[in-house]
């Protein structure tokens, strides 16, 4: 597989689409002439140093799939929308395989940036590529809570007892005047 340099691959993402766009409206007309542009499309695509897998349409993975591949020996991470299988990256991988394997089962972009990789890191994740995410598969951040621990939860916090509070200071500041004009009211 051809690596290449992001700067030229976003590039080629532009000449792919045309190349696409060209192809659907040919193949409208006359199905060996889109075949062939087709070909001299994805040609010229690879002759610009991508992948096979981006000269061809990405193929675009389920976050149900994605997150089942959260082990050593499969690996798959999810990083600014893109899918990386970095399975054969684990034991080259300077950070370590433990942190890679910490960000499964999530959109890893966050923990990607936050350690500031370099530009020949980001380079080398092209080796990685195996296609898109379909975005409207991932959980949003924060919508689950296991029903368990938010109801442990809700009665262990401060709010819930600011909430007793509230209700049970003015009773008893209502009790201990009754009972104060009970004790000092003359017979
Ligand atoms: C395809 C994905 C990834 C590739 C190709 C990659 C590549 C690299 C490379 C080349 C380095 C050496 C430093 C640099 O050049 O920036 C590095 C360091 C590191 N990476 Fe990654 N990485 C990937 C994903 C991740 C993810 C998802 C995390 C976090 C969960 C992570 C955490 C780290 C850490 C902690 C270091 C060590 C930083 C240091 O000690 O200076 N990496 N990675």
């Amino acid at each position: 597989m051809i690596v290449l340099s992001p700067h030229s691959c976003r590039f080629s993402r532009i000449v792919h689409g045309f190349v696409v766009v060209v192809t659907r409206s040919t193949l409208r007309g006359s199905d060996v002439e889109g075949k062939r542009t087709l070909y001299l499309g994805k040609a010229f695509f690879l002759s610009l140093g991508c992948s096979e897998e981006m000269a061809s349409d990405p193929k675009v993975h389920t976050f149900e799939d994605v997150v089942t591949h959260n082990q050593t020996k499969d690996c798959w991470l999810i990083i600014s929308g893109k899918v990386y299988n970095v399975t054969p990256f684990m034991d080259d991988h300077p950070g370590g395989d433990e942190v890679l394997l910490s960000a499964t089962g999530k959109d890893a972009t966050n923990d990607f940036e936050d350690v500031g990789h370099s530009d020949s890191a980001r380079e080398m994740m092209e080796k990685y590529y195996i296609g898109e995410i379909d975005a409207s598969t991932v959980p949003q951040k924060g919508t689950y809570i296991p029903h368990q621990q938010a109801h442990n939860n809700s009665d262990k916090s401060p709010d819930f007892v600011i909430k007793i509070l509230q209700f049970l200071v003015p009773l008893l500041i209502l009790a201990l005047a009754f009972v104060v004009r009970n004790y000092t009211k003359k017979d």
